[in-house]
């Protein structure tokens, strides 16, 4: 099998900070409609990995291919362009305005100049916002001001904003972080049915939340690959349980 015939393809991926090899030499491949979790112990390299596929940090070494493309050599926001979305852990949402308007805002033809409160309102951005709003759970509140929203709520209308832009590859980082019990589940349906038109790949801690989700884990330790597999798989890894699961 090439490497394009994987949405993701990352080789001999190296980054090192003042010598400090934070990533080193990774390869990871995920497949269309893979539901991959990156798991490991705090500063195993795990949101390095996700800040080197979105471009925010430039690897030293190696090569990550999106559907063909070098990403290595792209900007962030062309990175954003080809398909590439982001989650970070605090959400970035608009909190003054409406669940509808952070969604609308979102739209890829608003995105640059902040125009999208301001171009007409067509039947399809119509449609694709409460398409959206549904699968995250906030039909109902669309015209509630973002702000007010609980924190699990947020979580999903930040997903939401990325769902809009339709990424053929979604990354999140601790997405169930501070939800609670009902707000986990619920969560690990929306990943379910979102990966079941592009790739998403998940850091995670809550190794109950991972059960429900994974399709493959990965688990990374020192910037390497521990073990990798299914989760039955990994759980029962001898080295996974030395360094992450039995701590
Ligand atoms: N910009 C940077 N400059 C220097 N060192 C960095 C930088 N970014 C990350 N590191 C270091 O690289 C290592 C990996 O960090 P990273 O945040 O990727 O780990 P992680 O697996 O995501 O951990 P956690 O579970 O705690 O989020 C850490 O030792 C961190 O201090």
């Amino acid at each position: 099998m090439s490497n394009t015939d994987f949405v993701l393809a990352i080789e001999d991926l190296t980054v090192s900070f003042d010598g400090f090899k934070a990533v080193d030499g990774l390869n990871l491949y995920v497949d269309k409609n893979e539901l991959r979790v990156v798991i490991g112990p705090n500063g195993a390299g795990k949101t390095t990995v996700l800040d080197m596929i979105c471009g925010k940090t430039k690897a030293t070494s190696g090569s990550i291919k999106f559907k063909g493309m070098e990403l290595t050599k792209m900007a962030e926001h062309q990175i954003v362009r080809a398909g590439v979305g982001r989650k970070f852990q605090t959400p970035s949402i608009y909190e003054n305005l409406s669940v509808f308007e952070n969604l609308e805002i979102s739209f890829p033809r608003g995105r640059t100049v902040f125009g999208a409160l301001m171009f007409k309102r067509t039947a399809d951005v119509d449609q694709r916002i409460h398409e959206v709003a549904d699968m995250i759970y906030l039909s109902d509140l669309l015209d509630k001001e973002a702000g007010l929203l609980s924190h699990g709520q947020k979580q999903w209308l930040e997903i939401g904003m990325l769902l809009i832009q339709d990424p053929e590859l979604l990354m999140l980082d601790e997405p169930v972080a501070g939800m609670s019990v009902r707000e986990r589940e619920q969560t690990a349906d929306l990943l379910n049915r979102i990966c079941q038109d592009r790739s998403v790949i998940v850091i995670e801690h809550d190794m109950e939340f991972v059960k429900r989700i994974a399709h493959k884990v990965t688990v990374l330790h020192q910037g390497k690959i521990l073990s990798q597999g299914t989760m039955e798989q990994v759980q029962s890894d001898e080295r996974v349980i030395e360094v992450y699961l039995g701590h």
